[in-house]
């Protein structure tokens, strides 16, 4: 029977006995206390230099779980710093995305392979197994080169001590497949279970529970795990090209290797390439925006009413209550700006407000506005509004692809003081919106309690309002092929549930981000 390796990063001599004992620090623990300094001494194996690819992806670990940071921000600065060359870059993208998106399942095997818990580990240790793990079980690297480099790894980024530990861990890890790990591990759980799901593709099982009940909401129950799936692939890079801003810049895109969006106007994917070299990106003209926030933006610009004679919006003041960074925002002014309406723009962070006029700028000034300020206060102004935007906060459920550590970082508890704001948000709004005007409701997250739940309880606390079918606002807004997928995925005017009217994309359905849509009219008389 194979010995279990001491998980404290400590080296044993043959008879199992600690070396190195007079090194442990005397407030050394899980709480973040002061830890043990890996040798500082040990030069002759510090000398050794690790790859700087997996010391790129180690780096970027290390600053998500010791500062809370984004990898997306951190890892092209280390990138940048490493001079990585194009195939080490991808190399050091993959590793990092891949061990930070699957930290769950990975943390569930190697708790199989330490014989005490992950949390008694010093945090850069356990950062370095879980680059390990990801080479050893989802990257095409020998096991021979995944175990020496990250030992090598350690032994120059935390010192020599760990390293006969993060051998043994390893390959204990190496001695199955991810399968049969997994296999293993969810054994006592039922098949097709949340618990199961959630190790087999890599999401905490009570997001798991939130996607499968949102999808049963939407007749989708049979499409969880392609779900879950698409929450694991890298989202591609769609862009909008704003429209009556500067000149046409899709057409210089399309040219460049972009594909032109069949979902609506002005969008495209681009799939290769350096996107900030595309003309019209410098200038803020052309910018990344996902589809579903495109569509979305456009749907609530041309959105009809049950009064609405003609779509004329000349003269209408629009508001987009939560603007920051400012992506629909600056559809929004645009699209405000070719129409004769003007929008404000409203962030309560100075430095997202800041962000939202530098997104806003492109577009002619007398279009728009921005405000630093809590929505909630939005009635201060004294203005009435048109049409409004509520992109609340949320738990970020539907924009998994993007952040990869971001599923970890959620907990439930969250939903509690989310919830809330988004209904005062919600308040706010409906405070200000204009007799006959519209507010699009809004959320990066499929989750019921911040989508279907909120909208259920603005129409109970504000009965005047009534609730539109969302599909036809989308739908009017889209190409031909778009306006046939809303079409197909409503309930064509039989069913008069709340939810028929809700319209909900899907990473795997759409190619977009999960965003909610829901369509709130408040009559003219
Ligand atoms: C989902 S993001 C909006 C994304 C934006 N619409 C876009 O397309 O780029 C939500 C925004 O709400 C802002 N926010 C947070 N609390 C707020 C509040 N009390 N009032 C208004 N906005 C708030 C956040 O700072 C964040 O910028």
């Amino acid at each position: 029977m194979s010995q279990t390796p001491p998980s404290d990063g400590s080296r044993r001599n043959a008879k199992g006995r600690e070396r190195n004992r007079g090194q442990r620090g005397p407030g050394r623990g899980p709480d973040g206390g002061q830890r043990r300094q890996y040798s500082q001494k040990a030069p002759s194996q510090r000398s050794r230099r690790a790859d700087p690819a997996r010391t790129v992806a180690f780096r970027v670990l290390r600053a998500v779980s010791r500062d809370d940071a984004y990898a997306n921000l951190v890892l092209p600065a280390e990138l940048r710093r490493a001079s990585l060359d194009r195939r080490d870059a991808g190399f050091a993208t993959e590793l990092t995305y891949g061990a930070l998106r699957a930290q769950g399942t990975y943390d569930s095997i190697l708790s199989h392979c330490v014989d005490r818990g992950l949390d008694q580990l010093d945090a850069p240790i356990l950062d370095a197994l879980r680059l390990g793990v990801h080479q050893l079980l989802a990257m095409r690297v020998t096991t021979h080169a995944a175990v020496n480099e990250t030992v090598g790894l350690v032994r120059a980024e935390i010192g020599a001590g760990p390293s006969g530990f993060v051998n043994a861990v390893l390959r204990r890890v190496s001695e199955k497949s991810m399968d049969q790990w997994v296999e293993e591990i969810s054994d006592s759980e039922e098949t097709g279970s949340d618990a199961a799901l959630a190790l087999r593709h890599a999401h905490p099982a009570w997001v798991v529970r939130a996607l499968r009940q949102s999808l049963k909401l939407y007749g989708r129950s049979e499409d969880l795990e392609e779900l879950l799936a698409a929450d694991n692939a890298s989202p591609e890079i769609h862009l909008v090209d704003l429209p009556g801003v500067g000149q046409a810049r899709l057409p210089s895109a399309l040219e460049a290797g972009a594909v032109a969006s069949e979902l609506v106007e002005g969008a495209a994917v681009f799939r290769g390439g350096d996107v900030g070299r595309l003309p019209g990106v410098p200038e803020g003209e052309l910018r990344v925006q996902d589809i579903g926030s495109q569509w979305i933006a456009r749907a609530l610009a041309g959105a009809w009413t049950p009064e609405t004679t003609d779509p004329d919006v000349a003269g209408e003041h629009w508001l987009d209550l939560c603007a920051g960074p400012g992506g629909k925002a600056a559809l929004l002014a645009a699209l405000a700006a070719e129409h004769g309406a003007t929008l404000l723009a409203n962030e309560p962070t100075a430095h997202r407000a800041e962000l939202v006029s530098k997104a806003l700028a492109p577009v002619a000034a007398e279009s728009w506005t921005v405000r630093t300020g809590d929505g909630r206060s939005i009635s201060e102004t004294g203005e009435s509004f048109d049409r409004i935007l509520i992109d609340a906060p949320c738990t970020g459920l539907g924009a998994l692809r993007r952040r990869p550590e971001a599923r970890w970082r959620r907990k439930p508890a969250d939903l509690a003081e989310l919830t809330v704001l988004q209904e005062e948000l919600l308040d706010a709004g409906v405070g200000v919106l204009s007799p006959g005007g519209v507010l699009a409701y809004v959320t990066c997250s499929p989750h019921l309690a911040e989508t279907l739940v909120q909208v259920e309880d603005t129409l109970r606390r504000h009965p005047e309002l009534q609730l539109l079918d969302a599909h036809e606002a989308m739908a009017s807004a889209a190409l031909p092929s778009g306006a046939e997928t809303m079409f197909a995925a409503s309930a064509d005017g039989q069913d008069d549930s709340i939810s028929a009217k809700l319209v909900q994309l899907w990473p795997d359905a759409h190619g977009t981000d999960a965003m909610f849509f829901a369509l709130l009219h408040k009559p003219a008389s």
